[in-house]
């Protein structure tokens, strides 16, 4: 396996995001009927907080198992609703994830937070419950090759082995997420068919996943591409239960999260700080900072729950962990560094 991990080295990869490039600014115009998809903004957004997990998982050192519950506790206090705090996958594959058990007995949960876990297969979902996880989540691909590399099976694998562990948190009465990912480009085989989002995200929702989380992993959508794929998966899937997931790589992911909130779309995931970045999409950054997605929905006079400064707070903890500065513009114009 790790061969197969080892075969797209880092130029190549430099290279294939260097195609991105050409490959994506070019997408599709934003259209008319994206921008007024005859939604109004909004009041509300849940903001589903993936630092923990996502932001972590990435880091080439480990992170010691008290700073992460550190970390989700004041997350935690500064009102964000959804926290995913960890994965239940295999410590060779991720070794950051390999405390999870211990994650899920130090952090202090607050009432009304949900800390969702990701659970790959069965052996994940078993694992997580017994260590007391309440909420899960499935994460397929879009992407073959990107499926193959991040859970080692193919697609149509991947949700033989879904339907197993809904079919134990149905039974358990445990709420399951669904994420597809890859879903406008993938490191692996370029841009992504809206159509080819749409049928696994119908796939999750059939299957009983309550949302589903849309992951543009590797930051390359732009509100064009992003308009085209929403406008796929609404056809199949409620956009009350749509969610996006924009990593920032080029920079787009504010004006993309802004087309998603005018398509009606109100579930936004994003992470403390902009950490993060998948393991199996190297080059790619980290997710948008949560503090300037909470910047720009208080900007748009939309409620998040959230106390900017305390997050500011949590961001701040974790960069002088990790000895890093903020990807957040808000931090750093505000110098909560
Ligand atoms: C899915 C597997 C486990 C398949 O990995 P595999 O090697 O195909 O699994 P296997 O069933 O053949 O088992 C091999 C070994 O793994 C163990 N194993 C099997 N399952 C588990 C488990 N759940 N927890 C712990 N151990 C497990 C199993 O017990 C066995 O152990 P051994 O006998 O060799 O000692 C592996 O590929 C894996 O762990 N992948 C990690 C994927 C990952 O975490 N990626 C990052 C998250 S996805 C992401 O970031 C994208 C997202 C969600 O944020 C959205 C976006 O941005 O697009």
């Amino acid at each position: 396996m790790a061969a197969v991990m080892r075969l797209v080295n880092r130029s190549t990869l430099s290279s294939v995001m260097g195609q991105h490039y050409a490959a994506f600014s070019s997408s599709a115009k934003l259209t008319a009927a994206g921008v007024n998809a005859g939604h109004t903004l909004p009041d509300k957004v849940k903001i589903v907080e993936v630092g923990p997990r996502d932001g972590l998982q990435n880091e080439k050192t480990i992170v010691p198992t008290e700073a992460k519950i550190n970390l989700i506790d004041m997350l935690s206090e500064s009102g964000l609703p959804v926290i995913e705090a960890t994965s239940f996958v295999s410590p060779k594959w991720v070794p950051q994830m390999a405390d999870q058990v211990e994650v899920m007995k130090g952090i202090s949960r607050k009432p009304g937070v949900s800390y969702p876990v990701l659970t790959p297969n069965l052996k994940g979902f078993q694992a997580a419950v017994k260590a007391g996880a309440a909420e899960v989540a499935i994460f397929g691909a879009a992407s073959e090759l990107f499926s193959k590399k991040n859970i080692n099976c193919s697609v149509d694998e991947s949700l033989q082995r879904f339907d197993e562990v809904m079919k134990a948190a149905k039974e358990a009465g445990v709420p399951v997420r669904g994420y597809v990912s890859c879903v406008v480009g993938c490191p692996y085989e370029g841009k992504v068919a809206p159509e080819k989002v749409a049928h696994v995200a119908k796939r999750l929702y059939s299957m009983g996943c309550y949302e589903i989380s849309l992951g543009d992993t590797i930051g390359v959508g732009t509100p064009g591409s992003i308009t085209a794929m929403l406008e796929a998966v609404s056809k199949e899937v409620p956009v009350s239960a749509l969610a996006v997931h924009c990593h920032d790589t080029y920079g787009q992911a504010l004006a993309n999260i802004l087309v998603a909130l005018q398509m009606g779309i109100s579930v936004i995931d994003s992470s403390v700080a902009g950490l993060g970045g998948c393991p199996y999409a190297q080059g790619a950054s980290g997710n948008v900072a949560t503090e300037d997605v909470v910047y720009m929905l208080h900007g748009l006079g939309i409620q998040t729950g959230v106390d900017l400064s305390k997050l500011m707070d949590a961001g701040a903890f974790i960069c002088r962990t990790l000895n890093r500065k903020t990807s957040s513009k808000v931090a750093q114009a505000t110098c909560k560094l």
